[in-house]
């Protein structure tokens, strides 16, 4: 009896959808301001907007605005079938008629708001430049400078007062932060360097790398400008780089001579970042010492390379550091399966090592694919690594749903088409909302 009057799969249905229209309704007036003459932040295809009936000039962001409507038709069918519910007696009665109309309402109205709103977002354009130019305007970076003085050992209590005190100044005095110069900025704190000018609103979204986020991204600095490559170092770790990735190359294993111990400190001086130490040198064991300076860097040494690759990765981890073995793109997963407990970071060459600026080998996807597999099936806990070729496109989406978690770029980061932060942020634009292995 109680089976044959019971709704609450139909209550339940009506919750979801009135949660889903709440979400369509918040970003239908989300679309309502930013597509207003004042804000002009994104334009609406034609057939998504009407005309006013007074103002010829006039178009109206309708869809959005009846999409926002539709929401309290569909809350208002969850509030009667509860209603319909509520003084039933534990069986069936004529009254559960009325479940029926409603519910057809709600589907009908969900899923044409859903089938127009996807239509409307996607002819949506948003002006990228107005959007960029508003964003660093105002005191928008001012918890980025905040959060800037307590990476130089301030604390946060004190750099909140500092931030709070120069926005008032310049509020007072009529001048944007940015045009401050340091000298101004010294008045209110002695640790504002001149790397502060480096905090922009690029470097701001690229810094907010959250767990879940897109993957670490480690800018390979063999496509760093050689005669600047302290300052492109900085410039990579003031963008919200997680890693510094550093190719050392003998000659040997590789055509190819990058460079060694000395370039590494010099690297090593420039920034606090964890550097991704990539030895594509033969038998590395003997250059080991130099380069471990600091235990918090990563070491990777070829498997093709070690003749003792179990010896190699001990030196390594008593060292402290964490350890990782690359591959080259023909190189089975098999020569790193045995060592696989031993390791934090697998790295799969998708390139041929030995040179920046080559094409992504795609068959390396499925090798990294493969290993992400063994790695899930023993819970190791191993990060994948891909290095060669990875841009702001295809590349980086598919190695991170490939199951890479770090991505190594070197050409798409130091270029001369765009700024590195603007570079590590299209970087990660690219791979968001990607999760690894999908
Ligand atoms: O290690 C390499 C070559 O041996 C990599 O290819 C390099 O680190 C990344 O460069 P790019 O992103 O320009 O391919």
């Amino acid at each position: 009896m109680d089976a044959v009057a019971d709704r609450d799969f139909l209550v339940e249905y009506h919750a979801s959808a009135a949660v889903a229209m709440m979400h369509i309704s918040r970003l239908a007036e989300e679309i309502v301001i930013w597509s207003s003459r004042e804000f002009g932040f994104v334009a609406l295809a034609e057939e998504f907007t009407t005309g006013s009936s007074i103002m010829p000039q006039k178009r109206n962001p309708d869809f959005a605005e009846i999409a926002r409507g539709k929401t309290g038709r569909v809350y208002g069918h969850l509030m009667g079938i509860l209603t319909v519910l509520k003084g039933l007696p534990l069986t069936y009665n004529r009254d559960l008629q009325e479940d029926k109309e409603g519910f057809f309402d709600t589907v009908d109205t969900v899923l044409s708001t859903l089938g127009v709103f996807a239509d409307m977002l996607s002819g949506m354009e948003l002006d990228a430049d107005r959007v960029e130019s508003l964003a660093g305007e105002s005191y928008m970076l001012a918890t980025d400078m905040a959060d800037y003085l307590v990476g130089k050992g301030v604390p946060f209590r004190e750099a909140h007062g500092v931030m709070r005190r120069l926005c008032r100044y310049c509020e007072e005095s009529g001048t944007a932060l940015s045009d401050l110069p340091l000298t101004e900025y010294h008045k209110f704190s002695s640790d504002f360097g001149a790397d502060v000018f480096d905090i922009t609103a690029a470097a701001s979204v690229a810094a907010r790398d959250n767990p879940g986020g897109t993957a670490p991204i480690a800018p390979s600095v063999l496509a760093a400008d050689f005669g600047r490559l302290a300052q492109q170092v900085r410039d990579a770790d003031a963008a919200g780089a997680d890693l510094i990735h550093v190719d050392v190359m003998d000659g040997r294993f590789v055509s190819n001579i990058s460079f060694g111990e000395v370039v590494v400190d010099c690297i090593r001086s420039a920034t606090d970042l964890p550097l991704n130490l990539h030895l594509m040198v033969h038998e590395p064991d003997r250059l080991l010492p130099g380069l471990m300076k600091v235990s918090s860097d990563q070491v990777l040494v070829h498997a093709e390379a070690c003749a003792h690759l179990h010896r190699t990765i001990g030196l390594i981890k008593e060292n402290g550091n964490q350890v990782g073995v690359a591959i080259n793109p023909a190189t089975p997963i098999s020569a790193v399966e045995e060592v696989l407990p031993d390791l934090d970071i697998v790295l799969v060459m998708t390139v041929n090592p030995g040179f920046g600026g080559q094409s992504f080998i795609p068959a390396a996807l499925g090798k990294l694919r493969r290993l992400y597999d063994v790695i899930q099936e023993h819970g190791y806990p191993v990060q994948l690594e891909v290095d060669g070729g990875v841009k702001a496109d295809a590349t980086a989406r598919d190695s991170v749903a490939a199951g890479a978690e770090i991505l190594v770029a070197g050409t798409a980061i130091f270029n001369r088409e765009q700024s590195v932060a603007e570079a590590i942020a299209a970087l990660r634009d690219a791979a968001n909302g990607v999760a690894p292995g999908q």
